[in-house]
């Protein structure tokens, strides 16, 4: 059956690109989809780190309001900017197959972080690429280079970056892709460089749960390794309090039904180290997913994350 359907999304260009996607792949299902562009309060504050403002609900709060008024049917989310529990009431219907889900090094003059000068200053504002550089720049003895906060879209973390301010900045390799800026990446940490956040990659559609109409339409979207892979991820995160705004990473790669899960957490105070933990298990259904998250969780716990 074809439906009317109206996507909220934020106004970023990769935000839009997202929705744009969703939007064609929905109408080559013939469809109708209009998109409803918002401005959240995330994309407002541009001066302040996320996590010292709230974190990433920020970018989820306005979207799930149209979704609860009835403006909008549903929203299109980069799954890491989705907290690990949704308010009561909505549902993530969806997760959809995962783009490159590493970090990506992008500096004019640094083909990878071996090439700074002495004295470099770095820009990332996430705490998890913040304590994962700090532990690779230690163990290179390079003490001298600094990180420092760098916020902002897409365009304007580049922008800031071919202005001089950083030597190199670190970045989604998923977001430049999809925005065509690939030719922009020098390098692509491979996961045991820099372990990617949970969800990193992923597109997640949230709505409002009792919207099982809209299963239909959604169903074709959805890819069930991504969404085991996640689930996984997602565990971890909430296992260890559910912030986003912590020093963790969690990456999940399944080989047919085995899902192999490693996580890390580094003290943004302490001293430039990681704690580090991983496990496998034959996945059959997301439960064994999430206990393989909850069991890893367990485990940088006991390694002493916080
Ligand atoms: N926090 C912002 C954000 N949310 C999702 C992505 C990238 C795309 C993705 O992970 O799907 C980005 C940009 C970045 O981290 O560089």
């Amino acid at each position: 059956m074809s439906l009317q359907i109206t996507i909220a999304t934020r106004e970023s260009r990769l935000a839009l690109w997202q929705a744009e996607h969703v939007k064609a792949l929905l109408e080559a299902r013939d469809h109708a989809v209009t998109l409803l562009g918002m401005t959240t309060r995330g994309d407002q504050i541009l001066d302040r780190t996320l996590s010292k403002v709230g974190g990433k609900g920020l970018f989820v709060k306005e979207l799930e309001t149209a979704l609860e008024e009835g403006r909008a049917d549903i929203a299109v989310h980069s799954l890491k900017d989705v907290p690990m529990d949704l308010p009561e009431g909505f549902a993530l219907a969806c997760v959809m197959a995962r783009e490159d889900p590493r970090d990506a090094w992008v500096s004019p003059g640094c083909a990878t972080p071996a090439d700074l000068p002495p004295g470099a200053v770095i820009g990332t504002s996430s705490l998890r690429r913040t304590v994962l550089l700090r532990a690779m720049l230690s163990k290179m003895q390079r003490d001298d280079v600094r990180i420092e906060p760098l916020r902002g879209n897409l365009d304007t973390r580049l922008r800031k970056l071919d202005e001089g301010q950083y030597a190199a900045i670190v970045l989604a390799a998923a977001g430049l892709k999809r925005l065509r800026l690939a030719d922009r990446i020098r390098h692509i940490f491979s996961s045991d460089e820099m372990l990617p956040a949970a969800g990193q990659g992923a597109l997640g559609i949230e709505t409002i749960a009792a919207r099982a109409d809209l299963a239909g339409a959604l169903a074709p979207l959805a890819d069930q390794s991504t969404w085991l892979a996640v689930a996984a991820e997602r565990a971890v995160s909430r296992a260890m309090g559910g912030s986003c705004s912590m020093p963790l990473a969690a990456h999940a790669t399944l080989e047919g039904k085995r899902l192999h899960l490693r996580a890390a957490w580094g003290d943004p105070e302490g001293a430039p180290r990681l704690v580090t933990a991983e496990g496998a298990a034959d996945v059959h259904g997301v439960d064994a997913a999430v206990a393989l998250g909850e069991r890893v969780a367990a485990d940088l716990r006991a390694a002493g994350a916080r």
